[in-house]
């Protein structure tokens, strides 16, 4: 592709340029250490470095033009000054793989909660009713059936665009988090259904104020094809915003929710396990089984279902193929334990992710209720009290330990649970900070009936070591059941 194809819809400064843009390009990196001979590199400013100071790097590599947002006059390629360096990623990444999501079906999900498993459960509904899908996410990528590790939930634009265009697959599912909202990585990608799950209180770190991480998510939806579908829960008091908002943009827009005026109405939530939902679509009322226990996963269910209809799967097909969904890693995962208690492992990192799980345990049984979980460093602190407290409220026993520390130092990070037990704990609470001590010492204290509740990290594996040699919370519950039954 030339130079001046690639740019076609960058607007620029165009000094450095006149006369090289018949300058051939072979590809395209916003990392100095991907350039080879003929790419684009496209200087990012990011939060370590400076993508700028690499340019040098990048010439030497054999970059055939830079673009980049200072200004560079005595670059010896072609120089192109743009505004924004992430939006112009976005464009140049989707004009050079020829506008991949034009030409497939691409479904967006977001939301604080609820992406990763609805996303999940719609390619088993899709696959079951005939479609192939790609899926991007938090766990992993799937593309053509194999399966990719990721760094991000949403990968950048370039990756994306990558992705995008490898993928034989029909539809392409997709989590867009709102930092990648936010950091443009979605600039240049069109989708087909943009659902919106919910909105609570989360990365305020990042964003700010909740507003700011509302008007981040709201983007996603103005990223609509023509013809485009938002799906939208209505019970949520941002989806209730969003949906008044999208109205005046003329966007199809498709509610659900236990509000009478929602397109797809959720009546009778059964918590009764298994759980089931009457869903009232078109006048007609018929009862959905949720796969996953869990009051929220009868709204994952039930967006999930309403995003299948609109890719025209027929009804008994979709409630089928939801009977047989297998769950999640990470997400409400039940183990049985040789004394006859049972443990939850769940990714529940949100204080309204906290309250559905634990109320979920407390309305299947009447026994004990032991939770342990503890904070990521560097994230959204505020969100920390409202954690303790509904723990302390609902939980009969609660252990404080450690999450990831992301270079937060270990001792902070205890005088903050301890002070966080102290303001907003009650005697109820203890802190151990070895996340494996903590677990195990919560096992010990069940009986028969009761339920261990571990909450924060789901699938993710450990960032620490601690005393018992494992890597994740599934792994130490399989280690202290294996070494109770050696010693037995
Ligand atoms: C805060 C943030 O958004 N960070 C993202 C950002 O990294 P960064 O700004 O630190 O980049 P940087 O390392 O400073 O580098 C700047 C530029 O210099 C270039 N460079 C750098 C070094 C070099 O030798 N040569 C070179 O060219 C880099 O390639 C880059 O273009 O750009 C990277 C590449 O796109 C992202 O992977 C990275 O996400 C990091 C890993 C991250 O943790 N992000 C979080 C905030 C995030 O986005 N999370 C959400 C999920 C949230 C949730 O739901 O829990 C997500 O979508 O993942
Ligand atoms: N619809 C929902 N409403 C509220 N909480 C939910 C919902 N769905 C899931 N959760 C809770 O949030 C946790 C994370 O779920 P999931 O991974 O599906 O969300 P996510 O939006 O992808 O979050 P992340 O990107 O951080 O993984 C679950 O383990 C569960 O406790």
């Amino acid at each position: 592709m030339e130079l001046k194809q690639l740019l076609e819809n960058v607007p620029f400064e165009s000094q450095y340029v006149i006369n090289t843009m018949e300058t051939d390009v072979t590809g395209l990196a916003d990392s100095s250490s991907t350039v080879k001979s003929g790419y684009v590199f496209i200087a990012i400013e990011g939060y370590n470095f400076d993508g700028h100071d690499y340019i040098d790097d990048a010439i030497n590599k054999g970059a055939s033009a830079i673009i980049g947002e200072k200004s560079f006059p005595q670059c010896p390629v072609p120089y192109i000054k743009v505004s924004n360096s992430k939006k112009t990623l976005g464009i140049v990444s989707a004009t050079y793989y020829q506008n991949p999501s034009h030409h497939k079906k691409v479904i967006g999900i977001t939301g604080t909660n609820g992406k990763t498993t609805t996303s999940y459960l719609l390619k088993h509904i899709l696959e079951d009713i005939g479609y192939s899908c790609s899926l991007i996410g938090t766990i992993q990528n799937i593309i053509n059936n194999e399966k990719l590790n990721t760094n991000n939930t949403t990968p950048n634009s370039l990756q994306l665009n990558q992705l995008l265009s490898q993928s034989n697959d029909e539809i392409i599912i997709m989590e867009a988090s709102s930092q990648g909202l936010a950091e443009y990585r979605l600039e240049g990608i069109e989708f087909d259904l943009c659902l919106f799950t919910n909105l609570s209180h989360e990365h305020l770190n990042y964003h700010g104020t909740i507003e700011n991480y509302f008007e981040a998510k709201k983007e996603l939806f103005y990223k609509l094809k023509h013809n485009g579908t938002a799906i939208i829960n209505v019970d949520d008091y941002y989806g209730e915003k969003l949906a008044e908002e999208l109205h005046h943009t003329g966007a199809n827009i498709y509610t659900f929710g236990e509000s009478k005026n929602a397109d797809l109405q959720l009546h009778e939530l059964n918590l009764t396990y298994p759980h089931t939902v009457n869903l009232k679509e078109n006048q007609q009322t018929f009862s959905v089984p949720s796969p996953i226990p869990g009051y929220h996963n009868l709204y994952n269910t039930a967006i999930a279902y309403a995003a299948a209809r609109i890719f025209d799967g027929a009804r008994d097909d979709i409630i089928h193929s939801i009977q047989s969904f297998s769950g999640v890693e990470g997400r409400f995962n039940i183990y049985n334990l040789s004394n006859g208690a049972k443990v939850v492992i769940d990714h529940a990192h949100t204080a309204d992710a906290i309250i559905n799980c634990l109320q979920t345990v407390k309305d299947f049984n009447k026994n004990q209720l032991l939770h342990v979980f503890g904070f990521k460093g560097n994230k959204d602190i505020e969100k920390r009290n409202e954690m303790v407290k509904i723990s302390a409220e609902i939980s009969d026993h609660y252990i404080l330990t450690l999450d990831n520390l992301n270079n937060v130092p270990q001792e902070e990070m205890v005088q903050s649970l301890q002070e966080l037990q102290k303001d907003y704990g009650n005697k109820k609470g203890e802190i151990i900070h070895d996340r494996t001590l903590a677990i195990e010492h919560a096992i010990s204290l069940s009986q028969e009936g009761d339920w261990v509740v571990i909450t924060g990290k789901g699938h993710q594996e450990y960032q620490q070591t601690y005393s018992h040699p494992v890597h994740s919370d599934k792994e130490v519950v399989q280690f202290l059941q294996k070494k109770k039954l050696e010693k037995n």
